[in-house]
């Protein structure tokens, strides 16, 4: 038999954690049934208390999610060849959309998986995306690289490909799209009757209504790490390092593989967390609060760190919706939760954050290491109280 000493080289860039084990769950998920009487102060309660839930009874055609599911399995088996054809390139002027794989962002952070990136543009899968195409594509795929002459030998001239890039699998992006943003609205709508701010629109259209919102669509694949269940058994590579999501709210869904982690904060202690499990439920939506929701609510949703640990044995499949506003949005506290704080309530009646727009915030996050705190270079000096500051 083989001992291996040390991971293969495909791993060695990849951080290790330890090994979920079943004791790691978290012992009751929050849960939200969205079609319920209550669910808006539900919504709001699970948004302050662990910046996530799981949402039930949320209306999304089971259908809708499987073809979604079943074009990506299919997108994720095909020659990596083929994969690699819909990547964004290298280098500055590389596009972050499209297929990747170890490589999370440009900044060096690196994951046990493989994802594809895609833009939308108002309600479907964008035509700029390196995304899933009828149009039949070239590709060449150099053999030697020693010649420059694309028809010379050593060159495998041209390969058509339409298999991955199917519109099957637009169609079926295009209508999951759709349902993502009809239960983003749902929960937006949720968030402001839960926290009494009027329209109820005020935060939803800025995803769902506002024609330049910034929406994204990630599939992405952990595919199983067997080598390791012999060498380290009581470690598992990290598939997606620990980072919060920068837009306003997230939706996740995944097969039935364990493997996303969430840091749940102490009640009483907000410096300190520890890593739980978050089982995985098919036939659920995992909703995510993002920093710019944070930033929002003023702090009092708090956007949630999350990370997944690849499985040894089984693959996990995840299909992330992730909206965000225009490029131009302010992001700051609702007027309205300040004005209710200077009227009185038990708010707080300033910004804890300095203003910026979405545009800023982004372009900021992009330069940023995937677990960078991101909303720290945007937080205000926090003033002592007013009695104590002349004392
Ligand atoms: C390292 C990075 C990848 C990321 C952009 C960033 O510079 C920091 C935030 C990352 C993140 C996390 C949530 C989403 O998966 C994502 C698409 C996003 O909007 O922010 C990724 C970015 C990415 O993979 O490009
Ligand atoms: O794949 C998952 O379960 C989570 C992925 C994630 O957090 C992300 O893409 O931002
Ligand atoms: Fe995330």
């Amino acid at each position: 038999m083989v001992v291996l000493a040390k991971p293969p080289a495909a791993l060695e860039q990849i951080s290790m954690v330890r090994s979920p084990s079943p004791g790691d769950n978290l012992a009751g998920v929050p849960a939200v049934d969205l079609s319920a009487p209550g669910a808006a102060s539900d919504v709001v309660r699970a948004c302050e208390r662990y910046g996530f839930f799981k949402a039930v009874r949320h209306g999304v055609d089971g259908g809708v999610v499987a073809r979604l599911e079943d074009e990506a399995v299919r997108f994720f088996a095909s020659p990596q060849a083929a994969k690699d054809a819909h990547g964004g390139g290298r280098g500055p002027a590389s596009s972050p959309f499209g297929y990747g794989n170890k490589r999370i962002g440009r900044n060096g952070d690196m994951g046990w998986l493989e994802y594809l990136l895609l833009a939308i543009d108002r309600d479907e899968i964008s035509d700029s995306s390196p995304a899933p195409s009828f149009s039949l594509r070239f590709v060449t795929v150099r053999r030697n690289a020693s010649t420059s002459n694309k028809f010379a030998d050593g060159y495998v001239t041209i390969e058509f490909m339409t298999s991955c890039m199917s519109r099957v699998f637009r169609d079926a992006a295009n209508e999951y799209v759709s349902a993502m943003r009809g239960m983003a609205r749902t929960v937006l709508e949720m968030v402001a009757d839960g926290l009494g701010v009027s329209p109820r629109g005020t935060l939803a259209d800025m995803v769902v209504a506002d024609k330049a919102s910034d929406q994204l669509l990630r599939l992405n694949h952990y595919p199983p790490c067997p080598l390791l269940q012999n060498i380290m058994p009581n470690c598992s590579p990290t598939g997606f390092g620990e980072h919060t999501d920068p837009q306003l709210i997230s939706i996740l869904h995944s097969n039935s593989t364990s493997g996303l982690q969430v840091a749940i904060h102490d009640d009483d202690d907000d410096n300190n967390h520890q890593w739980v499990s978050v089982p995985p439920d098919p036939s659920s939506f995992l909703v995510i609060v993002g920093d710019s929701l944070q930033v929002m609510t003023n702090g009092r949703f708090r956007s949630v760190k999350h990370r997944v640990v690849a499985n040894k044995l089984k693959s996990r499949v995840s299909m992330i919706y992730f909206g965000g506003p225009a490029l131009g949005q302010r992001i700051a506290p609702l007027r309205q939760l300040l004005q209710r704080a200077a009227a009185g309530g038990d708010e707080e009646k300033e910004s804890r954050y300095e203003e910026f727009t979405w545009g800023e915030y982004k372009k900021a996050a992009y330069l940023s290491r995937l677990g960078d705190n991101r909303l720290a270079p945007f937080l205000r000096q926090q003033q002592p109280p007013v009695a104590k500051r002349h004392a």
